[in-house]
C-alpha cells in the first residue's frame, strides 16, 4: 500500500502516520506492513505535505484513463515538481512480478507516486516524468466503455428474467382464506393449498373421469417444496392392488413427464378424497387451452359449424380449407410436440405401462413449448379393475394401442386447429384438410396412428427422420443460451458475495465492543474504497453512477489485482495509493475477524470458501 498523507513527514514509518494529528481518521494497521511493501518496488511509507486543496477528484477516469487525466492536476505550475524516488534501472521484484522504478511528482503540495508502465530506456539518473498518474496498470488493461455497452449485458435476459420471476411469483400465491373457506390447512404432509383451477361445484364436472377432480399448489411441510396435488373427490378405494403400478410410475423420470411423487386417501376435504402428488410447474397451461380454447380471441373450431344452417358439403369444405390456411398451427411445431409426444410414450410403453390420458386437457406446456404428460397413474387407479379376467400384461398392450389411437387423434386435432375434427363423421374431411396443408410425412404418420393394425411407438422414429437433429439443434442452441446467462449471473453471484462481505464490515456500528472496529486500519481502507466505487461524484458534485466502473472495480478487488488505485478521505485530508490486491487482504483479514466471532460461524465460514 503507498499513501501519501496531507500533512505527514516524508519518509515517516506507517505507525508515525498513525499518530499524526491530522490523519485522526486514518489508522493503518501496525502489522500491515508486510503486506503494504508495494510491489512495485518503491516505499509504501513515502509520502509528502500538501495542502486540503489537492487536485484530486474521485472519478476514476482521471485515474484510469491517461486520456482523461485533468490537465489542471497534472500539468506544471509553480508548486508542481517531480522527483524520481527510485533512479536504478534494475527493477524491483516482489511476490515474483517484476515491477519498475518509480518517481514522484509534487502538484500543488500533494506527492503522488508514478510507475513507469515501460521499462526507461535510457541510462540517465532522472527519468522523466512523461507517462503521467500511471499509478496501476497497463493502458492497454483498463476498461473502455463502449458506447453500445449496455447495462442490461451485465444480467441475464429480460425475457428469460420475467420467465423467471413469473414463475417464482406464481409457486408463492397464497390463497386468500375468505374465498376458500373450505380448504383445509393441512393435507397428509402438505399445507398452503393453492387451487390452480376454479372449484366446480358440479358433480359430474370430470365426467371423464367419473369424478370429479380438483388440482391445488401446495407445499410440503418439512422441505418446503412445492407440489401439484391432483384430487380426486368422493373416491372409495376398494383394494390396493394398484400399489405396484404406483410404484413403477412414480419411478418414471422423464423430461416429457409430470413426475408421480405419492398418492395417498384423505379426509382433510371432508369426504374420502385420493390425492395424486406431482412435481409443479408453474406457469403451465393445458394443450387445450393454448391451441384450442374459445377463450383465445379470434379462436373458433372450424369443424363446429351451425347445424341449424345446413350447407352444403362443398361449401363447407372450402370454408374448412380457406380457415385452415389462415390458422393452421406451424408444421415444425407439430412435429416437436410429436417428438416430445412420443418421446414420453415411449419411455412409459417400455416400462411396461400405458399413459391411458393422452387427452388435451392432460398435457401441459410451459415456455418454449416444453410439452408433458400431467395425468400420469390416475386411470390405472382410478378405473383399476381387479376383477378382469384380462391378464395384466394383455391389458397394458390393450392400453398402449389405445395410447397411439389417442395420439393419432391429437394430431390430427393439432393439424386442423380442432378439437372436433377427430370425431368420427370427421375424420375422413379432417384428413383431407391434412394432406392438402401439410407435408405426406404428416399424413402418414396419423394414417398410421389411426389404423386398427397393431402399431408401435418405436415405428414413428423413422417417419420423424431427420427432424429429430433440427428438434436436437434447436435444443443444444437454447441451452447455450441458457448457459451464457447463467454465466452472467454466476458472475454476479461472485460478485454478490464480494459485496456481502464489504457491506458487513463496511460501517459496522461496533465489533467486539470495539467501535471504531470499521473506521480503522484495514477497515478504513474498505471504506474508502466503497466510497471510489459506489459514491463517486463529478467535479459538480453530482452523483456519478457507471455501472461498467462498479462491476471492474469489484471484479479487480476479487482477483486482487496488483493496480493500484487512490482513495481519499471523505473530508480530503488522506490519500492512499493502494493496489486491489491489498485492499483484498485487508477484505479477506477484516471479514475473517468478523466471521470467527459471528454465532453462525460455520455458515459463514462456508460462505467464505465459495
Ligand atoms: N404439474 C402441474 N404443475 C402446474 N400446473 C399444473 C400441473 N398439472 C396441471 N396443471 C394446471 O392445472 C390446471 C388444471 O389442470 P387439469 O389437468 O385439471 O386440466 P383441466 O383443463 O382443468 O382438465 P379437466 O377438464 O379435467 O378439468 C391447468 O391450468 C394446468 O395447466
Amino acid at each position: 500500500m503507498d499513501w501519501l498523507s496531507p500533512s505527514s513527514h516524508p519518509h515517516s514509518t506507517l505507525s508515525q502516520l498513525g499518530r499524526t494529528n491530522h490523519l485522526t481518521e486514518f489508522v493503518p494497521r501496525m502489522n500491515n506492513s508486510t503486506s503494504t511493501t508495494s510491489n512495485s518496488g518503491f516505499s509504501c511509507n513515502s509520502y509528502a505535505p500538501m495542502t486540503p486543496s489537492v487536485m484530486f477528484h474521485s472519478m476514476p477516469k482521471k485515474f484510469d484513463d491517461q486520456e482523461n487525466i485533468p490537465k489542471e492536476s497534472v500539468a506544471p505550475s509553480p508548486a508542481h515538481s517531480s522527483s524520481p524516488i527510485s533512479h536504478d534501472k534494475q527493477m524491483c521484484s516482489t511476490n515474483g512480478t517484476v515491477v519498475l522504478p518509480a518517481y514522484q511528482e509534487n502538484v500543488g503540495g500533494t506527492t503522488y507516486f508514478y510507475q513507469y508502465s515501460t521499462p526507461p530506456e535510457n541510462n540517465g539518473e532522472t527519468i522523466p516524468p512523461e507517462p503521467v498518474m500511471s499509478t496501476a496498470t497497463p493502458a492497454s488493461n483498463e476498461y473502455v466503455p463502449f458506447p453500445g455497452k449496455s447495462e442490461s449485458s451485465f444480467f441475464m435476459s429480460e425475457e428469460l428474467r420475467n420467465d423467471i420471476l413469473n414463475r417464482n411469483l406464481l409457486s408463492l400465491l397464497q390463497p386468500d382464506p375468505s374465498q376458500y373457506p373450505d380448504l383445509p390447512q393441512e393435507v397428509d404432509s402438505y399445507h398452503e393449498l393453492y387451487p390452480l383451477e376454479p372449484i366446480s361445484n358440479q358433480v359430474l364436472h370430470k365426467a371423464h373421469l367419473g369424478y370429479q377432480a380438483s388440482m391445488y399448489k401446495a407445499t410440503h411441510i418439512k422441505n418446503g417444496v412445492h407440489y401439484c396435488l391432483r384430487r380426486i373427490h368422493g373416491f372409495r378405494l376398494q383394494n390396493t392392488k394398484f400399489i405396484s403400478l404406483v410404484d413403477l410410475w412414480k419411478k418414471l423420470d422423464h423430461s416429457n413427464i409430470v413426475q408421480l411423487r405419492e398418492v395417498f386417501t384423505t379426509k382433510a376435504f371432508g369426504d374420502n378424497s385420493m390425492v395424486f402428488v406431482y412435481s409443479y410447474h408453474p406457469g403451465s397451461e393445458t394443450l387445450l387451452n393454448k391451441h384450442f380454447s374459445i377463450d383465445q380471441p379470434g379462436y373458433h373450431d372450424p369443424f363446429s359449424n351451425d347445424k341449424s344452417t345446413p350447407m352444403p358439403y362443398s361449401y363447407q369444405k372450402t370454408n374448412l380449407l380457406r380457415h385452415q390456411q389462415n390458422n393452421k398451427l406451424p408444421e415444425p411445431l407439430i412435429w416437436n410436440y410429436i417428438i416430445q409426444l412420443t418421446s414420453a410414450l415411449r419411455v412409459i410403453h417400455s416400462n411396461a405401462l400405458a399413459c391411458r390420458s393422452l387427452d388435451p386437457t392432460k398435457i401441459i406446456l410451459t415456455s418454449k413449448n416444453r410439452l408433458r404428460l400431467s395425468c400420469l397413474a390416475v386411470m390405472d387407479v382410478v378405473l383399476h379393475d381387479s376383477n378382469s379376467s384380462l391378464n395384466h400384461l394383455a391389458l397394458i398392450h390393450h392400453y398402449q394401442q389405445e395410447d397411439l389411437t389417442a395420439l393419432g387423434k391429437l394430431v390430427l386435432a393439432l393439424a386442423c386447429k380442432s378439437t372436433v375434427a377427430v370425431q368420427r363423421d370427421n375424420i375422413s374431411t379432417a384428413l383431407d384438410i391434412v394432406s392438402r396443408t401439410y407435408t405426406i410425412d404428416l399424413r402418414n404418420l396419423i394414417m398410421y396412428l389411426l389404423t386398427n393394425q397393431r402399431r408401435s411407438v418405436t415405428d414413428l422414429m423413422p417417419m420423424i427422420g431427420a427432424r429429430f437433429y433440427t428438434q436436437l439443434d434447436n435444443l443444444h442452441s437454447h441451452v447455450e443460451t441458457l448457459e451464457s446467462e447463467m454465466c452472467k449471473e454466476v458472475q454476479n453471484g461472485r460478485l454478490f458475495r464480494l459485496m456481502t462481505k464489504l457491506a458487513a464490515i463496511n460501517e459496522r456500528p461496533d465489533f467486539n465492543m470495539e467501535s471504531t472496529w470499521s473506521e480503522t486500519g484495514d477497515r478504513y481502507m474498505l471504506k474508502l474504497f466503497r466510497d471510489y466505487v459506489f459514491h463517486q461524484v463529478t467535479e459538480e458534485g453530482q452523483p456519478w453512477i457507471d455501472m461498467a466502473h462498479i462491476v471492474q472495480c469489484l471484479n479487480k478487488l476479487d482477483v486482487g489485482a496488483p493496480e493500484k488505485i487512490c482513495l481519499m478521505s471523505r473530508d480530503e485530508q488522506s490519500i492512499l495509493v493502494v493496489s486491489y490486491a491489498e485492499l483484498r487482504h485487508c477484505l479477506d483479514q477484516s471479514f475473517q475477524e468478523l466471521s470467527n466471532s459471528s454465532v453462525l460461524q460455520h455458515e459463514l465460514s462456508v460462505e467464505d470458501k465459495i
